[in-house]
């Protein structure tokens, strides 16, 4: 004791100093060592302990991946480092393969919990961000069955109908009067409007987003459902906007300049979880007396009712030969981590009828060009829980890769004049090389909602373009996008401070200008 006491107390700041300098040294040779001699080196920019790649946090992901591309993807992989975590990032179609291949399972997982994933409980919730193999299992198993069963039927068509419809009177009522044309912030209707799609086709909720936002702009006085419903949009939007601050690494979580980022997506996260498990509590008590009343529709189902009664006695749709550990009920937090997946999973009237969805080729052929050229999702990523061959290399277990899906969609290798918009690419027998376009990812996490966007996608841009003629306020305006875990056009007015700021149409710049046919 007595000797401990003498070298504490002969311990001087210098020596501190001197013992953190040295050990900051030690830390970097090792950081340097492993980074020179690491496994298959390739190509990519040399990263910064700790944090990697700084770009990842300080510029636009999209633009930086674009750069990279262009600088060290000639031969098909290059690495970059995120959060201290090493990246092989793969710009051929022809290495996919390999990683979309749907039963190996050494590649099921996306990435693993890192950074600050753990703060936010997605650990063994929903699909997006799972990364429990068992518990996503079951909730991948449950939300495709729920949402397979959905899209079968015509509700999503119908109710986008309506929902158009009723955007479109907001939008006539804009106009002033003895004008024929008005000024609209197509990106916010668009989210507003998916908002409020989601919302009905979940849970069968009214979130009356659309009407809210409309309210707002004719600067009606706000209540107190307009405050909540527009709270919830913006919640969302931050959520998927500053999700980059996921990947931090846990021990910067405390620094001056992220504690307070950090703390706000939490808060912000809790807010929409408390908001997503009251609609889950207050379904539920409704099944349960539907059912006490022998009044249950199953013809009249929503998604958040499907999941409820998922594998309970009530579950009109029971699965047979399932593996047990698939087939127990959902809690009220499960759902609400799949439910969280479906509102964050972006993409944005005689009615469309399934029929007419069927026949609307061309149509389906622009969405796809032009998610060839700017794709909602710039990467995919996957995690190896297994040593395996890719892109010719043989890689350890525990190797993160990035496959760039904007790179391969718009190479030279697989497409004839990629900057060109061409739909006909996508359009009759044109043969498309192999996983060279992945809009909707591929392999075992390929999109569930797939089919319900592109049934959305494609009754919109209809609805839109049958009742209205549209022209970019600005045709040389620079696009607005963003890129974070999506790319989306950045969205005015939701960003700012909802009390404090109230927009007209005609502040906002860069938007549609839409000529009314009278
Ligand atoms: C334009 C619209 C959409 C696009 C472009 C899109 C694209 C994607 C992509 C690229 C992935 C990753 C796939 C992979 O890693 O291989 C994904 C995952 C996912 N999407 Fe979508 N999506 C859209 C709409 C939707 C909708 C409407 C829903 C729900 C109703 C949805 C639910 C999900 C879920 C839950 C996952 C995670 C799946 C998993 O990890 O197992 N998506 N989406």
């Amino acid at each position: 004791m007595g000797a401990l006491y003498n070298i504490l107390s002969n311990i001087t700041f210098n020596n501190i100093l001197i013992g953190l300098l040295s050990l900051t040294c030690i830390y970097l040779i090792h950081f340097y060592y492993k980074h020179f001699t690491r496994v298959n080196p390739i190509p990519g920019p040399i990263p910064i302990p700790l944090i990697g790649n700084l770009a990842v946090f300080t510029s636009d992901i999209d633009a930086w991946f674009w750069r990279l591309n262009k600088k060290y993807g000639h031969h098909g992989i290059f690495e970059v480092n995120i959060a201290g975590h090493r990246q092989i990032v793969i710009t051929r179609a022809e290495y996919l393969e390999t990683l979309m291949t749907a039963d190996n399972r050494a590649h099921f997982m996306r990435s693993p919990q890192s950074g600050l994933f753990g703060l936010f409980d997605f650990e063994k919730k929903g699909l997006a961000l799972n990364d429990d193999y068992n518990y996503w299992k079951f909730n991948r198993y449950i939300f495709t069955h729920a949402i397979t069963v959905l899209t079968q039927t015509d509700k999503p068509s119908i109710l986008l109908n309506q929902l158009f419809e009723e955007m479109e009177q907001y939008w006539i009522d804009l106009k002033q009067p003895g004008e024929r044309e008005a000024v609209i912030d197509i990106a916010a209707w668009m989210r507003h409007l998916t908002m409020d799609g989601i919302a009905m086709l979940t849970a069968g909720k009214q979130l009356s987003a659309m009407k809210n936002y409309y309210q707002k702009l004719k600067n009606e006085p706000l209540t107190k459902e307009m405050f909540d419903t527009e709270e919830f949009v913006k919640c969302m939007n931050t959520f998927v906007m500053d999700n980059k601050l996921l990947f931090v690494p846990k021990i910067l979580r405390n620094f001056p300049l992220i504690k307070p980022r950090v703390d706000e997506l939490l808060k912000n996260c809790n807010r929409l979880y408390e908001k997503l498990v009251n609609v889950v509590k207050e379904k539920r008590k409704e099944v349960e007396k539907t059912i006490m009343h022998g009044e249950l529709n199953t013809e009249e189902m929503n998604l958040l009712t499907s999941l409820i009664i998922a594998n309970t006695e009530h579950d009109p749709h029971p699965q047979k030969n399932v593996d047990p550990s698939l087939a127990r009920p959902m809690t009220d937090d499960e759902i609400r981590g799949v439910m969280f997946d479906a509102f964050a999973a972006d993409d944005p009237y005689r009615p469309i009828t399934s029929e007419d969805l069927a026949k609307l080729k061309y149509v389906e052929a622009i969405i796809k060009e032009t998610s060839r050229i700017r794709p909602v999702v710039i990467v995919l990523s996957r995690y190896s829980e297994r040593p395996d061959k890719v892109a010719g290399y043989m890689w350890p277990s525990k190797t993160y890769f990035i496959m760039y899906v904007r790179g391969i969609s718009n190479s030279p290798l697989y497409w004839k004049d990629p900057d060109k918009f061409i739909p006909e690419r996508f359009y009759g027998n044109q043969e498309i090389y192999k996983n060279s376009f992945s809009m909707f990812g591929g392999g075992p996490r390929i999109c569930p909602g797939n089919k319900f966007a592109m049934i959305e996608l494609k009754t919109l841009l209809a609805a839109v373009y049958r009742r209205f003629d549209v022209e970019l306020l600005d045709i040389h305006a620079p696009l607005n996008l963003r890129t974070s875990m999506i790319t989306m056009v950045e969205l005015f007015g939701i960003q700012e401070q909802f009390i404090t700021k109230c927009l007209h149409p005609g502040d906002l710049r860069n938007l549609d200008l839409l000529n009314f046919w009278s």
